[in-house]
């Protein structure tokens, strides 16, 4: 469960995410939508732990992440969507590095690093460097590092680019499984077939504040029509680009 109380970040005099209060319980898989500048990378950086909030209140699996940080971070997987991630380790290496940070090693860590390479298929490269992989294998071994130490909660900045077909439908299945388990999975995109076909509930965040925030039903509903999720996020975040666009060309 992820609960966030008037959570805000300022940098300087601009207000990157103003007053959040959100709720994500046990057993959900959340949607971040929002348009690029709109605060949701911002905020996911501050549940991860590596951006000081201005103000708020942010618990992760019941871990007040300023007063009890360790425990906190200890519940989360956070794939960001910009990973570092060292050349000079082979993809066990990593997982086995990763699994460290938490304070798990040993026979247990490489039974759940093999499967979980087994499960994006980079067994075949578990012992080669990361300098040799592909941009979708590293953020495959990303995600799998994330999985490593078992989290209840993860916390994914866009986490379908850069992926085949076949790994993010993997993908799917393993935020679907580990919801179904009573984990929680805060997900942004900005697919919005991905959020429409995966998500239990979605938010939408416009300069820095949720617009909305719900079921697909409950977003329907509250548009007053059955609209699809494009036209409901282009109402709300606005839809005038290609008007204006047209009026460029016209001139
Ligand atoms: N370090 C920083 N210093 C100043 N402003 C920042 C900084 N990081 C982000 N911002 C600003 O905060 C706002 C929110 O950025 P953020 O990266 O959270 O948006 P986002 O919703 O994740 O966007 P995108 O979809 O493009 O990734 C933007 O206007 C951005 O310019």
């Amino acid at each position: 469960m992820i609960e966030i109380t008037s959570l805000s970040k300022r940098y300087g005099s601009f207000t990157a995410v103003r007053s959040l209060d959100l709720v994500v319980p046990a057993g959900e898989l959340f949607g971040f939508l929002g348009p690029n500048g709109a605060g949701k990378t911002t905020t996911m950086r501050m549940i991860a732990g590596i951006l000081q909030p201005t103000a708020g209140i942010i618990r992760i699996a019941g871990h007040d992440l300023r007063d009890a940080p360790l425990a906190a971070k200890r519940a989360l997987g956070f794939i960001p969507d910009r990973p570092f991630i060292y050349e000079k380790l082979t993809g066990m290496e990593f997982l086995r590095f990763s699994a460290g940070l938490y304070g798990q090693e040993g026979p247990e860590v490489d039974r759940r690093g093999e499967e979980l390479l087994a499960l994006f298929d980079l067994e075949p490269w578990r012992d080669e460097l990361v300098e040799s992989y592909s941009h979708g294998m590293r953020q495959k071994l990303i995600i799998a590092s994330a999985f490593v130490h078992r989290p209840k909660v993860i916390v994914v900045d866009e986490p379908m680019v850069g992926l085949d077909p076949k790994s993010s439908k993997i993908l799917k299945d393993l935020f679907r499984e580990y919801t179904r388990r009573g984990h929680t999975v805060m997900m942004s995109t900005h697919t919005l077939e991905v959020a429409e076909g995966m998500c239990d509930r979605i938010g939408i965040m416009q300069r820095g504040e949720l617009v909305a925030c719900g079921t697909m039903h409950d977003l329907q509903q509250a548009s007053g029509n059955d609209d699809a999720l494009e036209d409901i996020f282009l109402r709300l975040t606005g839809d005038g680009a290609a008007r204006d666009l047209m009026e460029v060309l016209d001139a």
